[in-house]
């Protein structure tokens, strides 16, 4: 894993359960053998309570912990720079028109809010969210809050050799997904899980857009 990423990372505090304690991310879904980090770590520029979309419920992710965790979780958000180059570009190219219409909805965010403005001068990723899931064997979810034709681009990291494997039931589909495995899936349409590993620390990294976003602007994601 990139050196740079994986120091930033060293002291975030991360959350197990939350908003999500009853679905993916559930306190029981964490596997770690000896002292290994669990938890998940979001990061999200522009963040509705669930089933609000107005300026006023906007949270910023990064920003609800203590002044310290701002400045770690701001120290992670820079060093991912080179993977959101990555992964901007890999949704480019599989799916240009939801990659552009993503590009007007960050730019509508800057025009509204300074703070996304700020954040993007550390951070080009086009989508709004990044959850960083320390050793949790996600189980089998639908990403509800996403836009029904979105596509979650998801890389998994860390030093585990073996399973992990992504599975989509209604497709009968397993699919490897080992350290440096890019998936990119329309998460809220196939329900996925992953399955059990071995051999050591597993770190995914999920990138979303959530529809209350699309909605405040009065948006439809392609
Ligand atoms: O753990 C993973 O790689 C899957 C993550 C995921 O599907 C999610 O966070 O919605
Ligand atoms: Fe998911």
């Amino acid at each position: 894993m990139n050196k740079v990423l994986w120091d930033a990372l060293e002291h975030v505090k991360l959350d197990t359960g939350g908003a999500d304690a009853k679905g993916r991310n559930s306190a029981s879904s964490y596997v770690a053998e000896n002292d290994e980090k669990v938890g998940c770590l979001k990061l999200v520029k522009v963040w509705h309570a669930i089933g609000h979309t107005v300026s006023d419920s906007v949270r910023v992710k990064i920003v609800t912990e203590s002044a310290d965790q701002v400045k770690y979780a701001a120290n992670v958000v820079k060093a991912a720079n080179h993977l959101s180059h990555m992964i901007n570009r890999a949704l480019e190219l599989i799916d240009e028109d939801q990659y552009k219409a993503l590009m007007d909805l960050q730019q509508r965010c800057v025009e509204k809010y300074a703070h996304v403005e700020a954040l993007n001068a550390i951070d080009p990723l086009v989508y709004e969210g990044r959850a960083i899931m320390f050793n949790r064997q996600t189980p089998a979810h639908v990403d509800k809050q996403d836009p029904k034709r979105s596509w979650a681009t998801m890389i998994t990291l860390g030093d585990f050799t073996a399973g992990g494997n992504l599975r989509i039931e209604r497709l009968n589909l397993t699919i490897r997904y080992l350290p440096r495995d890019v998936v990119i899936l329309r998460g809220r349409l196939l329900q996925h899980e992953v399955q059990a590993w071995s051999g050591g620390r597993r770190i995914s990294i999920a990138h979303f857009t959530h529809e209350s976003l699309w909605k405040e602007f009065g948006m439809t994601c392609p």
